[in-house]
């Protein structure tokens, strides 16, 4: 054998321990989790990983490939502070990071509107300093509030970590919900009823003429009965969650036929372009990362979709799943009907979790209720120049305006992402169809200024 050749298998063995040392870890560092012993798991681990190393011979026959055997090594120690950092932590620890948050969050002049900040008082967190949801997930306050006392500029700032977080930190959580979703006033013990989707027939083309709509979407978030929110599932739950609903999406029949394809298949370049074409979920929104939305990744994520890509399942983003309907063109009613159809089929074979108070239960308060978010991508030049007259607007219509790359994007090109803003304290049909009319609407107001006009 050459003695490159022999420096190759060295080299390949260095590597395959490397890759035993990776699952060995994995395991251990889990295992060593639920017995709150983090620090146990790092000494066996990296002694485990000393004594697997090649002997000295062996290390000076790889020496030319000690660079990339470096990078391996520190992908498995990048992978190891990782785990660590998901470790449980004791309830003093959790009291000091909740006492910095605070503290950070309230000493902010510069970003301080988020809802958070406003109900985060001093007796909402002392009360809450020591409380956890019931067992197995035992979520604690911090593990809901860590994205909005990191990201001051948060418009909400919490995400519940399971469905109990939502009863067990009611002082903070109920206020939230009900300011976002202007139920202020509401005091009812019921905020959402029943799902209604009303008459389907009512929802209608908003654009025949395909002069200012280029697509419209409907989508509802979904989270199954029994297990948390992502800020706490377990690495085996998302598989779980993924294989139930994978099953559920597979035995849909008709127009939503399709196939599921899990992202860990799905290659970098594909999901870029998928990514781009408004059909996938993107990976990195930093208020969902530092709530811990992407643990795991990319275990049991994944996408449903019928060929024509007009009904798709997204699994395991924010919620275990958002079901979307979608079409290329203004017609709200056919998204509507498929949206209805395709939830309606999953009902009978998927759980969902609901909320005695808020209905359809989702991680982030602004999504509870009916979950619901209708949009349409639409050009209106004009009125997009008239930056204060369209706010305006926006705000008396409940709308909500987003840039067309999603979420926490610009405005391009006058082309814009107009939904309804509000999800909790009305039917799924009035969400639908108020955003209907905020739309003709929208486009009234284009025409008149078109015309010349409009500039009061
Ligand atoms: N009417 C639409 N037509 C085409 N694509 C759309 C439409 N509305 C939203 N999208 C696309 O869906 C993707 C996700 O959007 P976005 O993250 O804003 O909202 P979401 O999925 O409703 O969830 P959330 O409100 O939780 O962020 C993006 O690629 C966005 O461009
Ligand atoms: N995808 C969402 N849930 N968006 C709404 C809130 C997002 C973010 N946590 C904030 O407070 O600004």
């Amino acid at each position: 054998m050459s003695s490159i050749e022999s420096k190759r298998v060295q080299y390949r063995k260095y590597l395959e321990r490397a890759g035993v040392i990776d699952a060995l870890s994995k395991a251990l560092i889990k295992l060593y989790e639920e017995q709150n012993k983090p620090d146990d798991a790092i000494r066996f681990v990296r002694k485990f990983m000393c004594e697997s190393c090649p002997d000295d011979d062996q290390f000076d026959m790889m020496k030319s490939d000690l660079e990339e055997a470096n990078k391996t090594i520190a992908r498995l120690e990048q992978e190891l502070e990782r785990l660590r950092s998901q470790i449980k932590k004791t309830p003093e620890e959790i009291a000091e990071l909740l006492e910095d948050g605070f503290k950070s969050l309230t000493e902010d002049e510069e970003f301080n509107n988020s809802l958070l900040r406003k109900y985060l008082t001093r007796e909402v967190l002392d009360e809450y300093m020591m409380t956890t949801t019931a067992p197995p997930t035992e979520a604690n306050l911090f593990d809901c509030i860590q994205s909005g006392t990191t990201h001051h500029d948060s418009s909400c700032g919490v995400y519940a970590a399971d469905a109990d977080s939502y009863d067990v930190f009611t002082k903070l959580f109920d206020p939230i919900i009900r300011d976002y979703h202007g139920q202020l006033e509401n005091e009812s013990d019921v905020l959402q009823k029943d799902n209604d989707w009303g008459n389907v027939d009512e929802i209608e083309n908003l654009d025949p003429e395909r002069k200012y709509i280029l697509s419209a979407r409907i989508r509802i978030a979904r989270n199954l009965d029994g297990y948390p929110f992502f800020p706490k599932l377990r690495e085996k739950q998302y598989i779980e969650i993924e294989e139930k609903v994978r099953g559920a999406a597979e035995a849909l029949d008709g127009e939503l036929t399709g196939a599921y394809y899990t992202m860990g298949d799905i290659e970098p370049d594909i999901q870029r372009e998928m990514v781009a074409r408004h059909i996938l979920f993107k990976r990195g929104d930093e208020f969902l990362t530092t709530a811990g939305c992407y643990r795991f990744w990319p275990t049991g994520r994944g996408i449903f979709h019928n060929p024509a890509e007009t009904f798709l399942i997204w699994v395991n983003e924010e919620d275990h799943l958002r079901i979307i309907s979608m079409a290329k063109c203004g017609d709200l009613g056919d998204v509507y009907n498929r949206l209805v159809t395709g939830v309606t089929e999953l009902e009978k074979s998927l759980k969902f979790a609901r909320h005695p108070r808020y209905g359809n239960i989702t991680a982030c308060p602004t999504n509870l209720g009916t979950t619901l978010r209708a949009s349409v991508h639409i050009r209106l030049p004009l009125l997009s120049m008239r930056e204060e007259k369209l706010k305006a607007m926006a705000e008396e219509l409940n709308l909500q305006i987003r840039g067309t790359g999603g979420e926490h994007t610009q405005i391009e090109d006058g082309v814009m992402d107009i939904s309804n803003r509000r999800r909790l304290g009305f039917t799924e049909f009035e969400l639908v169809k108020s955003l209907q009319e905020g739309i003709v609407a929208l486009i009234s107001a284009e025409e008149e200024i078109e015309a010349g006009g409009g500039d009061d």
